[in-house]
Order: structure tokens, then sequence, then C-alpha cells
């Protein structure tokens, strides 16, 4: 593997400029020789990031370069691709008029990536409404990036968010549905098609050779025999089964209140659980600063802050750039794990 300095830098979308994006990503930056995160650059508008830096009244050299130049600029400048979009400058409130900025970062970035001028894609936190607003159909950046991972390589990509904290990786089967559709949309298929690409991502990403997938139940105590709810013999027990038959080392239903604690926690390397806050809960609750999302699935690596937008503390100076420094760490060494393994 070449130094960090010769590899491709990183791409990172900025996410919303309402919100606490721009301003992680310049304390990211910030703290690059205390951290020791290699180099990346924003996608983004550069008036913007330079608007914001005086707002905050911090000194952070911007400097507008290309991916392919960004790793040399890195050491003395935050080094930002302009988009063609301009961004309105509106802290703390979004706005739909960002929305096509805010898309055309992370289309940038995955065409970075599949060209190889950037290593790996790192996403800060978008809020999905000021999008829906203005047309966008993709329940969040997950799914929009399966969407053009498929497009790229002319098949359908199931993606599969995985939250990877220092105690804990949870996985959820159901991502962003509203809780009323969980039981109607669960299928033992959905089921065995995300256990089988995490199953496959923690071995090939993750160098863990037998991962171990304990299968949270959708109801309270997993059903309870079926007096609390059926689902969890009818859906989630012939997944298990037949990922059992097929040599992945999975096991449940479990009921999911009792499987978070330390002592549970050793007995698995990621809980795959039925919906999105059956498994977000558990994985913020024990470390918001250092769980990172990351996307499974998919033909590069995508990794996100866990955070989102949080536009109640945007511009004030005291947003912390930890998840955002962890997701840097996090694919630069997924990168180098594939480059090492090609
Ligand atoms: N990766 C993503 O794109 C992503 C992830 C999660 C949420 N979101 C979006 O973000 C928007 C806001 O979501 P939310 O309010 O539920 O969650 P949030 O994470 O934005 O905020 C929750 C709370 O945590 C605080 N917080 C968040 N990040 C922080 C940081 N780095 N430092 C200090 N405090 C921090 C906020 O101030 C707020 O009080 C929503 O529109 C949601 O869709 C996006
Ligand atoms: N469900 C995620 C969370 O709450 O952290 C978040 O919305 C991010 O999703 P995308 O990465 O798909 O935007």
């Amino acid at each position: 593997m070449a130094g960090a300095e010769e590899a491709a830098a990183l791409a990172v979308t900025a996410g919303d400029p309402s919100g606490i994006g721009p301003e992680i990503a310049m304390a990211a930056w910030n703290s690059r020789a205390a951290t020791g995160i290699a180099p990346f650059y924003l996608l983004t508008d550069p008036a913007l990031m330079s608007a914001r830096a005086r707002h905050l009244g911090v000194d952070i050299p911007v400097e507008e370069t290309t991916p392919a130049e960004a790793a040399k600029v890195f050491a003395r400048a935050l080094p930002v691709v302009p988009l063609a979009s301009r961004f309105t400058d509106s802290i703390g409130v979004p706005t739909s008029d960002n929305a096509a900025g805010v898309i055309e970062a992370i289309d940038r970035a995955v065409a970075d990536v599949f060209s190889g001028t950037a290593a790996a894609l790192v996403t800060c936190p978008i809020a999905k409404k000021p999008l829906y607003d203005a047309g966008f159909r993709f329940p969040g950046h997950t799914e929009y990036l399966a969407h053009l991972a498929g497009q790229k390589v002319g098949r359908e990509i199931t993606p599969v968010m995985l939250l990877a904290g220092p105690e804990l990786r949870t996985v959820p089967v159901t991502i962003h549905i509203p809780l009323a559709r969980v039981p109607g949309t669960l299928t033992t298929e959905m089921i065995l098609r995300t256990a089988r690409i995490t199953a496959h991502d923690l071995r090939s990403r993750f160098g863990i050779a037998d991962p171990r997938l304990a299968i949270t139940g959708l109801n309270p105590h997993a059903g309870e025999g079926g007096a609390m709810g059926k689902e969890d013999e009818t859906i989630v027990r012939p997944a298990v089964d037949q990922l059992r038959a097929e040599g992945i080392n999975a096991f449940g239903p479990l009921p999911a209140d009792t499987l978070f604690h330390a002592r549970a926690r050793a007995g698995y390397d990621v809980a795959l659980c039925m919906y999105h806050d059956q498994a977000l809960i558990p994985a913020k609750a024990l470390a918001f600063d250092e769980a990172v999302n990351v996307t499974l699935g998919l033909p590069f690596i995508r990794t996100s802050p866990d955070h989102g937008t949080a536009f109640d503390i945007a511009g004030k100076g005291i947003a912390r750039p930890d998840s955002l420094i962890a997701a840097l760490k996090l694919a630069r060494q997924l990168a180098d794990t594939q480059d090492a393994s090609a």
C-alpha cells in the first residue's frame, strides 16, 4: 500500500449547508495533525465555506482544487472541489433552494469514487424533508447511493445500513419507513438478503472470519411464543434457519430489550434488527460521538457520521467533529483493506 499522501483522497460531501456539515468538516481538517486523518476534499460551494469560517471566527484556509490535487493541498488548506451549484447561506434553517447542490455533491462524489480519483466516499448529514420538497424521491443517502451504484453496474443493489461503534454493530433490516408499515414490509427474504450482505461484508471488509449475527425478533419478548405477535415465528425464525443451513453463524429470534447490555454484546459481532430505531437507538446511545454509519453492499466504500444535521446548533461553533473523524478514519481503513486485497 502506498503512503497516505500518495493515495487518492477521500471525497466528502458537506451535506445540508444549513446544518453542521460545513463546520464539522472544517474542524476535522483542523484536527489533522492531532487525529492523523488521511487527506480528504470537500465537495461544496467554496464561498459558503469561507463565509461559514468567518461566521464562526475560525481561521481555516479554503483552497479550490481538483480531486486529483486534493491530497497535496490538504497539508496547507482545506481542499474544496467546487460544485456548479451555489448555496444559499441560511444557517440553521434548511431550504429546498439548496437541494440541487446537495444532490450534485453526492453525484459528483460517487462519480469520483467510480473513476478512482477518490478512494472512498464520506457523507456529511442531509436533512431529508427539504430534499423531498424539491422532488428527491429517495428516503436517504443509503437508498440513493444504491440507486446510483445500480445504474453504474447495471444490476439492482440492496444497500445495508450498518451502524458501527467501538462496542456494538447494528443493522436495521427495514430502514426509512414508518413504524406502522414495518410488520407488513418485513419478509423472510428481506432478512435473508440483509444478513447475507452483512455476513459477506463483515468478512471481506472488516476481516471477521466467521461473523456472529444476532437476529432480533420484531415483537416484545420475540413474540412470547406467539402470544405477543406471530412475525417472530412466521417471518424471522425461517430466515434464521435458512441462514444457518447456508453456514452463516446466525441465531435468534432474540428479544431486543436484553440484547444490548455488555455481556450480551460479547456474544455477537452484529445485531440484525427489524426496524430503524431498534438498531439505531442502542448504537447512538452507546457511542453517539464515535459510531459511524457504513453502507454495506455497495461496490464502493461509504461512511458517514451517525448524527444528523443538528440545525439547532449549526453555526454556534459547538458541533463535535468526532463522529465525522471516526467516519473518515474508517473509510480510509476500509479503502486500504480493499487495496491490499485487490
Ligand atoms: N447521515 C445523515 O444524512 C443523517 C443522519 C441522521 C439524521 N439525519 C437528518 O438530520 C436531521 C436532524 O435529525 P435529528 O434532529 O433527529 O438528529 P441530529 O443528530 O441532527 O440531532 C440530535 C441532537 O444531537 C445534537 N447533535 C447532533 N450532532 C451533533 C454533533 N456533531 N455535536 C454536538 N451535538 C450534536 C443536536 O444538536 C441535537 O440536539 C433530520 O432531517 C434527519 O433526517 C441525517
Ligand atoms: N437513519 C440514519 C440515522 O438516523 O442516522 C440517517 O437518517 C442516515 O441515513 P442515510 O445515511 O441513508 O442518509
